[in-house]
């Protein structure tokens, strides 16, 4: 019977490679001697030593191409969260992982490391502390986390040891760093627009936000830690600064760096809650005619407005995980960042 050789571990494909995460994961894995392969809808820059397959997670066939020799794959593309299409998170979220599942282990992968989101467990109400064992939402705040929640669910339960298939989920949260096209664009846009006088609700809420090379640490740690006898197998790991910031704090430094004003005046959080619901409503109702994107959704409210900080105990336990950069010097290398998104320019 022909052995069949396995190819080399260092030799890896990242799902969603050109995106913020995804380039950031891409950029550290070749300096730590890995031969990358970056399987993306879009190719957003060149790297030497990186090939590019332009293709759908969801066509299995141009998957199959691009996964071929390759012995870990990292998954992390997603639509945007701001994009709200229902329809787009359940083809490339849930029906486009089953695909890369299926993918993954006709190539014979070994290994495959999701990036999920701490969100799956938020309903919008204070979560101090949060661990893995807390359940998933049963009324998830928006399209998106939904679809994160079944994506995670098939990625985990599809680890099979006896297969030699290892699965593990990283759950970051609030993730900031060069490079982002959410987080600052959308708080200096804000900010532009004038609208970034209010602290919503007391202004006391902590969160967790995590600067982009600790979720790339996290990642690498996972994928070099899943082993059939490691805990890692099937699990799910929270990932952040492990320093929650209260919100407004975070958002005033970064505001500040970039030579805005800080946000002052306070708003009741179920006043501000109540008109964004609305506001929701009347785009929903109106999506047929004109599609309006409003600035202060539900769910930026609740994040805004509600404490929502994970523990990382369990990667520090399993993987030795610890954050490589502070949220100090993190907001400091945001803020450098963008020079083209200071005030004036
Ligand atoms: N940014 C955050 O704060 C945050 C927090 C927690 C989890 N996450 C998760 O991290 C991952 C990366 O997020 P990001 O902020 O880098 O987003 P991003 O939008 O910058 O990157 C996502 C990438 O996925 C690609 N993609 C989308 N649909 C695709 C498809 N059908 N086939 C192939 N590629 C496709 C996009 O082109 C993009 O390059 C996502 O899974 C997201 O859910 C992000
Ligand atoms: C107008 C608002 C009051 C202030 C604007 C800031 C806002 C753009 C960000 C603050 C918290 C951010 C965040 C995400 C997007 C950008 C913010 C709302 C997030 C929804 C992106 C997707 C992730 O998966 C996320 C759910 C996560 O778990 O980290 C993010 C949560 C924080």
């Amino acid at each position: 019977m022909a052995t069949r050789i396995r190819p080399s571990s260092k030799r890896c494909a990242v799902i969603g490679g050109s995106g913020f995460l995804g380039r950031h994961l891409v950029e550290k894995l070749l300096e730590k001697g890995y031969t990358v392969t970056v399987f993306d809808i879009r190719q957003s820059y060149e790297l030497p030593g990186v090939a590019f397959h332009v293709g759908d997670l969801c066509d299995k066939q141009a998957l199959l191409t691009a996964l071929q020799d390759v012995s870990l794959v990292f998954h992390c593309a997603s639509p945007a969260p701001a994009s709200d299409d229902r329809a787009l998170f359940q083809k490339v979220n849930v029906d486009g992982t089953r695909i890369v599942i299926q993918a993954c282990q006709e190539r014979g992968v070994q290994k495959l490391v999701l990036t999920s989101s701490a969100s799956v467990v938020f309903e919008g109400t204070d979560i101090k502390d949060g661990k893995e064992e807390l359940p998933y939402a049963k009324k998830p705040i928006d399209y998106y986390t939904e679809t994160k929640i079944q994506q995670e669910k098939l990625v985990l339960e599809a680890c099979d040891k006896d297969k030699g298939f290892l699965t593990v989920a990283i759950r970051p949260h609030g993730i900031f760093g060069p490079q982002d096209p959410q987080l600052v664009p959308i708080l200096v846009d804000t900010a532009r627009r004038g609208k970034m006088k209010f602290i919503i609700g007391d202004g006391s809420n902590l969160v967790d936000f995590t600067f982009v090379e600790n979720v790339v640490h996290g990642h690498i740690l996972a994928a070099e830690h899943l082993k059939p006898d490691s805990p890692l197998c099937g699990k799910a790991y929270h990932i952040t600064n492990d320093e929650p910031v209260r919100f407004w704090d975070f958002m005033s430094q970064v505001l500040v760096g970039l030579g805005y004003d800080a946000p002052r005046y306070h708003l009741p959080y179920q006043l501000v809650y109540g008109i964004a619901l609305l506001l929701w409503l009347v785009a929903l109702l109106l999506r047929p005619l004109v599609r309006i994107k409003p600035t202060f959704t539900p769910m930026r409210v609740a994040l805004a407005g509600t404490h929502h900080y994970y523990s990382c105990a369990r990667a520090k336990e399993d993987m030795g995980y610890r954050p490589p950069v502070s949220l100090k010097e993190g907001i400091t290398r945001t803020v450098e960042s963008y020079p083209h998104l200071r005030k004036g320019v």
